[in-house]
């Protein structure tokens, strides 16, 4: 299987446990490797036979912008089955990075893998 990736996706959302992290947005930022066969669009040289990495990146940015969840886990999740539904990807592998949550760290987050290779 070849993968189309997408690092360092940067979106805002509201996300957060608590009644603080309500009340504005924070910064989220996803990697992404996304599972398909290259060798259709490498032979054709056609954008439309690939993985379009402009309409995921744009799509992903939306969705993440537009949700409002309390856990990362729920919004990982839900990115995951919108890619693979709107996109016929059947597998992927999912970073959601909260690089602002803790004071003490430089990043925290959730890697996801769903699908088949
Ligand atoms: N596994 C998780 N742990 C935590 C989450 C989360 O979404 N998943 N969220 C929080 C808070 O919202 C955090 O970002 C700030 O304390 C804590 N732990």
């Amino acid at each position: 299987m070849d993968i189309v990736y997408i690092r360092g996706l940067q979106a805002d959302a509201v996300i957060g446990i608590y009644d603080f992290e309500r009340a504005h947005r924070q910064s989220l930022v996803l990697d992404l490797e996304l599972g398909t066969d290259i060798r259709p669009a490498a032979a054709g040289d056609d954008i439309s036979l690939t993985l379009n990495y402009k309409a995921v990146t744009e799509t992903v940015e939306r969705f993440v912008k537009e949700s409002d969840f309390a856990l990362v886990e729920t919004l990982a999740q839900r990115c995951a089955e919108m890619i693979m539904s709107e996109f016929k990807v059947p597998w992927l592998r999912l970073s959601l990075s909260k690089p602002g949550a803790m004071r003490q760290a430089q990043d925290v987050g959730i890697i996801i893998e769903r699908g088949q290779r």
